[in-house]
């Protein structure tokens, strides 16, 4: 297969068919904080195109802020239960208002209410503190659509390389490398 996105997409399938995680698109996004130090976190996929591959996320949260400085971001995947590796390193660019409120309506509701009611990132005096604000919040939207709060939205990651790794009990892995060349991709093997 000499298109790393739609290897992507197969690799996704196989993972989350009959898949052990509670989490089955828990990927990690790392970005480079205004130190230059590089940090990652995970973050759940929401959907992979040849634009690249979707998060969501607040756009003033830590990643955001970074985003926003340096938008050269990575993505890494370890699915253990089929023995896929993914890292991929692009750049990273906020997605429209309209595929954010795509996102936002596949949300539950009580996953909207939990996005509204809190800053992600900012401080937080007790743990107490998140009860008091997802009551307020849940009240103050009783009976109605939870609105998306502007400072929610997603980010997707333009690719410029994919690299595909199958790991093997021997350490014989395949790793599959693949570099963006114009408007295609070129492909190398790397050993393991
Ligand atoms: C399995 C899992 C999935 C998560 N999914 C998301 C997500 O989709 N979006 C998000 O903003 N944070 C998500 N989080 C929380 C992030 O890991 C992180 O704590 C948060 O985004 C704040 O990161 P930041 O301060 O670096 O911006 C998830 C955490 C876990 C463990």
């Amino acid at each position: 297969m000499d298109n790393p996105i739609s290897k992507f997409q197969l690799w996704w399938q196989a993972a989350a068919a009959d898949s052990p995680l509670q989490q089955k698109s828990a990927v990690c996004v790392s970005t480079i904080d205004e130190c230059g130090f590089p940090t990652g976190r995970f973050v759940d996929l929401k959907a992979v195109s040849d634009k690249g591959f979707v998060f969501c996320s607040y756009l003033e949260s830590a990643k955001g802020k970074h985003i926003e400085c340096n938008p050269k971001s990575a993505m890494t995947i370890w699915w253990d239960h089929v023995g896929y590796q993914v890292r991929l390193v692009g750049t990273a660019e906020i997605i429209s208002a309209d595929e954010a409120e795509h996102f936002w309506q596949t949300r539950s509701r009580s996953a909207q209410l939990t996005t509204t009611a809190f800053d992600q990132s900012t401080p937080l005096d007790s743990e107490d503190r998140l009860e008091a604000q997802l009551k307020e919040t849940s009240d103050k939207l009783a009976g109605q659509p939870v609105p998306r709060p502007e400072n929610w939205g997603g980010y997707c990651i333009d690719p410029i390389s994919i690299e595909f790794l199958t790991f093997r009990e021997s350490r014989m892995h395949l790793r599959e490398l693949f570099e963006r060349n114009g408007t295609g991709w070129e492909k190398q093997l790397l050993q393991p």
